[in-house]
């Protein structure tokens, strides 16, 4: 049993407590309080609140917010590693009642993302036939007619197209209609089932209002009168409070004034859930002598389970962006991005006024799910082969994508050297990669840094699936009307007498104009330039892996940690297996299916599974 110096609090007893208060807690914490409002309800976030913040709620602000790396973000660095030639890539998580879905892009994953979670992993009830119903009632999507059993049209998330098409946008879908012709465009590219096809992004915005949509708005704070209900920021849960096997509570602390206050304790009467995210979560879970013995020992922390699954299985998608100059007549978000506050003024006052205008867009409104055809297939081979064949060739995997393709009407770099302008970027990321990492606890002190390896490129399937997607997206992004040329110093570093070397200024190639062609040395320097830029996609998943306890599982499919009774995890840490789409609406399933257990596990009536 763990105590703590000064339990202050002791005499206060909730129902639940939440050890995190991010997008997934938020979900599962709004939909119990608002089934039964009785329940004694605390989340503990290390956190702000971020209640109408209007930097978060203005869309086109997020750029802005990561650059500057506020208190709403917690930065996690990686050990240097060999595969990125000794760059410690950073990733940041938010830090905050649900800031995560910053960039607003809404993608969903395949259908055999969830299947697989429910047959390879063994986690009955978590296949896409339960976790579909559950995103559709999260949502209400605002963005036309598609098929009616995708999406949801009362819940409490809103999601819509922006307003009007960047013409980068516009563009980027006629040169694709043109260039690729044997990839079509469709009207809904989050419909589960198929990949492969061209189509529009809807965000996390409301159209009504053209804010941001979060859990936190629409799940928690529209329950302020429910003063069982409460949320405490600026507090971080240090470990969880066990008797015996039991969990009985959390030790946490006030993070004001820069430092901790003296240890407090809040009791649980029926359940702890551990929801602190990816990095959060195995961190929690090892302070409190949860973990993998040699880590704990390493730690200095006292074992009380030994899961060696802990902090393992880290995965995330790695993404670059490819610039390119832009035209003065493209519609840009440089402005915003790069701008004074002065500049940044006049979409400010449009979006204020009617919540339109350049502010109300994340720039980034359309994208493929990629995957290699047979031509494309033979480029990168014979790397690629055993993990096409392993993974992505299997008969239930014809819906997984190997990356993930889309403009962004921006130069999203932080390159000092490059002028104030107009650009537009192709993102790639890959949407399963092979390689993985894992996070551990150093110290039973919390404010001791986590040893930390992001795993990125180790595996070499990786970088050929990247490489693939490099010329994919220089060949669609110089063809766009908007193209003026390669920005050079975003571009590999090919030799001065390649035929691929990236042309500033240039106008845009013809849909028919031959494909570069590239040499063995230029493939070596599209490789090492992504071993140079890589960075994480902010998709971090999978380090309380939902799996059997043999195969270094954390928790179960009710989500009970191993060994422990009374503590669930209930974030995007129990992901088994990666998904391919941004991760939000994986933080959303994963929200409302653990609100759907514990009602079941609790007796709690009208939490419904659809
Ligand atoms: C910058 C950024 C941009 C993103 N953009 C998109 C996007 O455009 N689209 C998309 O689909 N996805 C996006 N994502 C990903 C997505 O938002 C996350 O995958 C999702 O929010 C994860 O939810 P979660 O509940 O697992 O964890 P989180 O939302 O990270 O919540 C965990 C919370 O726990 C808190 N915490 C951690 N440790 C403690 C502790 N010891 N005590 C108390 N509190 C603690 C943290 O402060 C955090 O608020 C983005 C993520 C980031 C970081």
């Amino acid at each position: 049993m763990h105590t703590a110096q000064q339990p202050t609090e002791s005499e206060v007893v909730y129902d639940i407590i939440f050890a995190g208060g991010g997008a997934s807690a938020c979900i599962t914490a709004g939909r119990l309080a608002e089934a039964d409002p009785s329940l004694k309800i605390l989340i503990v976030e290390s956190g702000p609140h971020t209640k109408g913040l209007e930097d978060y709620v203005q869309p086109a602000r997020y750029f802005g917010n990561l650059a500057l790396v506020k208190e709403t973000f917690n930065i996690h660095i990686s050990r240097p590693s060999p595969s990125l030639l000794g760059r410690t890539p950073i990733v940041p998580t938010g830090h905050a009642t649900d800031i995560d879905i910053l960039v607003m892009v809404y993608t969903r994953g395949a259908a055999s993302d969830y299947d697989d979670w429910e047959i390879e992993y063994g986690n009955k009830g978590w296949g896409s036939k339960h976790l579909i119903p559950l995103l559709r009632k999260a949502e209400t999507y605002q963005s036309g007619t598609t098929g009616p059993t995708a999406h949801g049209h009362s819940g409490p998330l809103k999601i819509s197209f922006a307003p009007d098409l960047i013409n980068v946008t516009e563009s980027f879908l006629e040169v694709a209609a043109a260039f690729d012709k044997e990839r079509s465009i469709v009207d809904d590219i989050n419909a589960f089932s198929e990949c492969d096809k061209y189509g529009r992004l809807p965000r996390y915005v409301d159209d009504k209002t053209g804010r941001r949509s979060d859990a936190a708005h629409h799940y928690i704070y529209n329950q302020e009168n429910n003063k069982n209900l409460k949320v405490l920021d600026r507090h971080r849960v240090i470990r969880v409070v066990l008797e015996g096997d039991q969990a009985v509570g959390i030790e946490y602390a006030s993070e004001q004034n820069g430092g901790f206050t003296p240890l407090l304790i809040a009791r649980a009467s029926r359940l702890v859930v551990v929801a602190g995210g990816t990095f959060g979560s195995p961190a929690i879970l090892e302070r409190s002598g949860i973990g993998g013995k040699h880590v704990l020992e390493k730690a200095g922390i006292p074992p009380v389970v030994d899961l060696p699954g802990v902090g393992e299985n880290y995965m995330d998608h790695n993404v670059v962006f490819l610039p390119f100059v832009a035209t003065e007549d493209a519609d840009t978000l440089d402005q915003l991005f790069r701008g004074s506050e002065e500049e940044i003024k006049p979409y400010e006052t449009q979006w204020l006024k009617d919540g339109t205008g350049l502010m109300s867009h994340n720039g980034l409104d359309s994208a493929i799910k990629m995957r290699p055809n047979e031509e494309e297939l033979a480029e990168i081979f014979p790397e690629f082969d055993y993990r096409w064949q392993t993974y992505f060739a299997k008969a239930d995997h014809h819906d997984k994508p190997v990356a993930i393709l889309g403009p962004l009407a921006a130069y999203c770099g932080v390159n000092p050297d490059v002028p104030r302008g107009k650009y537009f970027s192709i993102a790639y990321f890959l949407a399963y990669p092979a390689s993985a990492g894992n996070i551990h606890v150093t110290s039973a002190d919390p404010n001791t840094p986590s040893d930390f390896h992001a795993g990125f490129l180790d595996d070499p399937a990786d970088l050929v699936s990247l490489r693939w997607s490099y010329k994919k997206a220089r060949e669609l992004g110089r063809r766009l009307k908007y193209y003026a040329g390669d920005l050079v110093v975003g571009h590999p570093a090919f030799k001065e007498t390649s035929s691929a070397q990236p042309i500033q200024p240039a106008s845009p190639a013809a849909i028919s104009a031959p494909k570069i062609v590239y040499s063995k040395e230029d493939d070596d320097a599209i490789d090492e330039y992504h071993r140079r830029n890589v960075e994480t996609t902010w998709h971090s998943i999978g380090t309380c892996a939902m799996k059997p306890r043999e195969q270094r599982g954390v928790v179960d499919e009710r989500l009970n940690v191993h060994g422990i009774q009374g503590l669930k995890v209930a974030d995007c840490s129990i992901a088994p297996g990666n998904v391919g789409a941004n991760m939000y609406s994986t933080a959303i399933a994963i929200g409302e299916k653990a609100a759907v257990i514990i009602a079941q596990d609790l007796g709690i009536q009208g939490v419904t599974e659809q």
